[in-house]
């Protein structure tokens, strides 16, 4: 069961992964800033952290120091989706928006003003009947090929009784010890119900000189930015095919060790969040570019996760993801992808489509 109740502390945060299900049980204290929060988890003030860093460094964080902290080694089981029926929706932009913000960081990329920006689009749904937040929960994990799901309770920090929830393939790090993981993932292509067209794409994918760009920026990213406190960084010269159960990727398996073990998990979701995967490169440039032409993405394309008193932990990019209110009939979801020299503005919606799908089937939602 997703939230098991011990009575005292409701669950504010799970993540569901491969190996196992971190849980936090209630909330000792809020963050909104992730500095202090970093702070109080690197100075032994709290004994851990869950929650949510937003995509700007200057906006507003949903983190908490919990009661309590579980491991169970289990992924989320999950659940089959229950049907919802959509009564409004809204596109932040409009589709033919999107292309054309596509065509002008194309146009920024050919006048050499930005070499990788990229761009998202958000869905605002009602629905009937409100969601469950744990059943979606496990409609999520259930969707995902290695029951990824995550849930943070954003009320918890924030007060504004939202949960955040999705299925995230994308690990920004996980930290044993000195050991470093990361499995960064850029360059898509959507699924096919059809075997053999479905083969056809990863293997297109894998040979993409587009996809293999897009995806490299990422990589080399953070080389440099874990180079310099680890040691023995090893990330493989050819990315992995891996799929969800909407989109082939392209995924590199990085691991390090770092120098200096007092480098909590938390400390390093700061150092390396946002990637290349969800803003660009170079990543000031492209931050800049997304604050001209996007609506404030939130915690949309930040980080989602969890630190001990060890300063171990696991950070998920926050995508394939929504925003749930109070009310649980209204979310936001998104969608982005990242544009370089050779993108199409066509297909380049298209794949923010195929990637709506993962929140969309957790919903039992048909496209559209
Ligand atoms: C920004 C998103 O995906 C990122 C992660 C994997 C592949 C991506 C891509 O191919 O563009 C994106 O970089 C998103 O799902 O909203």
């Amino acid at each position: 069961m997703a939230f098991p109740d011990d009575g005292v502390s409701p669950v504010v945060f799970v993540l569901s992964r491969p190996h196992g299900t971190v849980r936090g049980h209630g909330h000792r204290r809020r963050f909104t800033e992730t500095a202090d929060a970093a702070h109080a988890v690197r100075t032994g003030a709290v004994d851990a952290i869950t929650g949510a860093i937003p995509f700007d460094p200057d906006d507003r964080a949903a983190l908490v120091a919990p009661v309590a902290l579980t491991h169970d080694s289990a992924p989320l089981a999950g659940a089959r989706p229950r049907r919802h029926d959509v009564t409004s929706r809204t596109y932040h932009p409009d589709r033919p928006v999107h292309r054309d913000r596509v065509t002008r960081a194309i146009k920024a990329i050919a006048d050499g003003a930005v070499d990788k920006v990229v761009l998202a689009r958000a869905v605002d749904l009602a629905i009937a009947p409100a969601a469950d937040v744990e059943d979606l929960l496990g409609a999520l994990a259930h969707g995902n090929t290695e029951h990824n799901a995550f849930g943070v309770n954003v009320g918890a920090a924030t007060g504004d009784g939202s949960w955040l929830l999705g299925a995230s393939p994308e690990v920004l790090l996980r930290k044993d010890g000195r050991v470093v993981t990361a499995q960064p993932y850029a360059g898509s292509a959507p699924r096919s119900s059809d075997p053999e067209t479905d083969r056809a794409a990863a293997a297109a994918l894998a040979a993409s000189g587009k996809d293999l760009a897009e995806h490299a920026f990422v990589v080399d990213y953070l080389r440099d930015r874990l180079g310099p406190i680890c040691a023995d960084l090893q990330a493989p010269s050819t990315p992995e095919v891996r799929a969800t159960g909407e989109i082939w990727h392209l995924a590199t398996p990085i691991r390090a060790t770092l120098r200096d073990d007092s480098v909590t998990a938390l400390d390093l979701a700061l150092l390396l969040s946002p990637t290349p995967a969800v803003c660009g490169t170079p990543s000031d440039v492209a931050a800049q570019f997304i604050r001209e032409v996007e609506e404030p993405r939130g915690l949309y394309g930040g980080a989602v996760g969890w630190c001990d008193a060890a300063g171990d932990g696991e950070w998920m990019v926050t995508i394939r993801c929504l925003q749930l209110a109070e009310d649980r009939h209204h979310l936001r979801t998104w969608a982005g992808g990242g544009i370089v020299a050779q993108s199409d503005p066509q297909a380049e919606l298209d794949e923010t489509t195929a990637k709506l799908r993962t929140v969309l089937t957790a919903l039992g939602i048909a496209d559209s």
